[in-house]
């Protein structure tokens, strides 16, 4: 059984999101979620919705087996504990690879690191970015 840790903040669902979540599952064959904490999320605008909303609504997607808000201090904490196989990082994260898998061999966790593809908008008017869907409900409903 190949297991697969994806993660990310996951504020306001939209089909980047699944297109993301379906990638990482299809890499192997069981899907845990890592939910950012709000008080990780430091390179952009913090959550609207708390740990515990997006955790749900998360788990409740089909590809996605089980879904936990990730550790206050040390992200590679629960990733120590379930000794996943593989981590899918999604297209965009600002995460470097090369230092995630240097903190890995440093622990003796034995865990490849790989990226997910990108999925564009698929008609006119498709918004793929929770940032950009925030900024539209701000512009319509002011
Ligand atoms: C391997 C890995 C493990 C992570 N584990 C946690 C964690 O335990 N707790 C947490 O709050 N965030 C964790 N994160 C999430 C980061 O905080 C996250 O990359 C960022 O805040 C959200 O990025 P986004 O812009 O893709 O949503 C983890 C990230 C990576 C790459
Ligand atoms: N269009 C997309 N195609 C593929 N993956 C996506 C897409 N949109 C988001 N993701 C992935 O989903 C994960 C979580 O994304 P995140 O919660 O940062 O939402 P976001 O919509 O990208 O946010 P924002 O645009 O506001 O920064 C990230 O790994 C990201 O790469």
């Amino acid at each position: 059984m190949t297991h697969v840790i994806a993660q990310g903040t996951f504020d306001i669902l939209h089909p980047g999101h699944v297109h993301y979540l379906r990638d990482a599952k299809a890499m192997g064959d069981r899907l845990t979620v890592i939910v950012a904490r709000r008080e990780n999320v430091t390179h952009k605008e913090p959550p609207i919705l708390p740990n515990r909303q997006r955790r749900d609504v998360v788990a409740a997607l089909d590809a996605v087996d089980d879904a936990r808000v990730g550790h206050p201090e040390d992200i590679f904490a629960p990733i120590e504990e379930m000794a996943p196989d593989i981590i899918a990082l999604g297209h965009d994260q600002h995460h470097d690879e090369a230092a995630i898998e240097d903190e890995l061999a440093r622990r003796g966790i034995d865990c490849e690191v790989r990226r997910a593809s990108a999925r564009g908008p698929e008609y006119e008017g498709e918004l793929l970015s929770t940032g950009r869907i925030i900024d539209r409900i701000l512009e319509e409903r002011e």
